[in-house]
């Protein structure tokens, strides 16, 4: 590409997003955004406020059309566990991460630590397993309230306020991707014991940040799955 032509993309680009800042702006919600780049780009005009409109944040994650070659360097798969891979910290109102679940791999029942949260599927299926939390008095087993498969391209939310979810990867031969955004980012979690209801606290960690493996002193204390 010639250096004019260089300039005429970049300024291209400019009025397209000077286009999607002033739609946000307006909420006319007609934005398509047309790369995981222009996503993250209108996510942070979104965010820039103090409020948050869950359906506008999950119609936007919806209608990006999840192309592989955007996200790849970001989806980091592990042999035993899904992992998490950081892809921008929001300017400090979200955390934006691609989850990667090899065959077979799931979560365990956990709360979202007050957060909204955002799971737009990018690549597969995932099964996700809505529970109520669990009563302090009642020391019984925790029975799911309902169940639904996420199909490409989908994004589901869900907070404290709905319940607690497990999420899974059924598959034996087809891994899964899922891009999810977290407001206000958060660092602990709790999970659920399905059979007592019992609880702990976990850390969440990141497999890679920005591209990049994270050490393995701070991916060792995973334990969501
Ligand atoms: N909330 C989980 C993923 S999921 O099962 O929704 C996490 O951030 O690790
Ligand atoms: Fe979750």
């Amino acid at each position: 590409m010639s250096s004019a032509e260089r300039r005429w993309f970049g300024g291209v680009e400019r009025l397209r997003e000077d286009f999607l800042s002033a739609a946000v702006m307006e909420h006319t919600e007609v934005v398509k955004p047309q790369s995981l780049q222009e996503l993250i780009a209108v996510l942070h005009r979104i965010f820039s406020g103090d409020e948050v409109n869950v359906e506008e944040v999950q119609s936007i994650m919806e209608s990006y059309e999840s192309n592989p070659q955007e996200w790849m360097k970001y989806a980091k798969f592990d042999e035993f566990r899904y992992t998490r891979n950081l892809v921008d910290e929001g300017n400090g109102k979200f955390n934006l991460m691609v989850l990667c679940w090899g065959e077979g791999h799931g979560s365990s029942i956990h709360d979202h630590a007050n957060s909204h949260c955002f799971m737009k599927m990018l690549q597969g299926q995932l099964k996700e397993t809505l529970f109520e939390w669990p009563d302090s008095k009642s020391h019984g087993s925790m029975k799911p309230k309902s169940q639904r498969v996420l199909q490409e391209n989908q994004c589901a939310y869900i907070s404290d306020s709905i319940g607690l979810h497990r999420v899974e990867n059924v598959s034996h031969t087809e891994r899964a991707a899922s891009l999810h955004l977290y407001s206000p980012p958060f660092q602990l979690c709790q999970t659920f014991d399905q059979r007592t209801g019992h609880k702990n606290t976990v850390k969440m960690t990141f497999w890679s940040k920005f591209g990049e493996r994270t050490t393995f002193e701070t991916t060792v204390s995973q334990e969501n799955n």
